[in-house]
């Protein structure tokens, strides 16, 4: 599914990662690890075209994703660091709006069944900047369970979530993995006891 061919990247004179290649399969899940600094979200960057490497090549479906890349970005679910919720609306015009943009369909009784799902009943309503920083992380999350991507780039999607939230979001991986879904993630969390799959890239800081 997805080939990651000889990146290399350099920042700030500092080389992050040289030549790394690796392969991501349908129904596989990959956690980059590494210390802070590592260069572990410019990997997914990378990886996701929003940014260029100094060298190499990202394949998706055997194809150069810059070939085609509008193909690749509607298999692609990027959710990052900056989850891209829009603070001043209410968790529920947050999901009208990614329904609009991924041209999706749900009516009002699933959207709130979601947002039930996701303990954000009684708080749909207000701006996102006022719920805490676990609420918003799962307002940002909400989109696992509406998108039809493929490709799931995730950047530390736990932060912030209490235990309940973290077990939930390891089901809706799991579902994703079954419907041969591929998830690469960065985590601080361990997954090994979870995902029998599961695969690790470990970068470390260079010098
Ligand atoms: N846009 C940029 N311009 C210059 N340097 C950058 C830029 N983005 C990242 N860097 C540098 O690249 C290095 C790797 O950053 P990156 O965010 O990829 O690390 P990370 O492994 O994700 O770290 P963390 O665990 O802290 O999130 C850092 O030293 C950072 O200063």
């Amino acid at each position: 599914m997805l080939e990651i061919d000889a990146v290399t990247c350099t920042k700030q004179d500092r080389c992050l990662f040289d030549s790394l290649s690796f392969t991501l399969h349908a129904g596989q899940i990959m956690q980059i690890e590494g210390p802070n600094g590592a260069g572990k979200t410019s990997l997914l960057r990378i990886i996701a075209g929003f940014a260029r490497a100094d060298e190499g090549q990202i394949r998706y479906n055997s194809t150069d994703i810059r070939d085609d890349y509008d193909s690749f970005a509607a298999d692609l679910l990027f959710i990052g660091h900056k989850t891209g919720v829009n603070q001043q609306l209410s968790a529920y015009e947050n999901v009208q709006h990614w329904l609009m943009v991924h041209g999706a369909q749900a009516d009002e009784e699933e959207v709130y069944t979601l947002l039930a799902k996701l303990g954000l009943i009684g708080l749909e309503d207000v701006p996102v900047r006022t719920l805490s920083a676990g609420q918003q992380r799962r307002v940002a999350l909400v989109r696992l369970w509406l998108n039809q991507a493929k490709l799931w780039v995730l950047d530390e999607p736990f932060t912030a979530l209490d235990k309940k939230g973290v077990a939930m979001l390891q089901t809706q991986f799991q579902s994703h993995l079954d419907k041969g879904g591929a998830i690469l993630l960065t985590t601080h969390q361990d997954l090994t006891a979870h995902f029998a799959q599961l695969q690790t890239l470990a970068l470390e800081y260079r010098l």
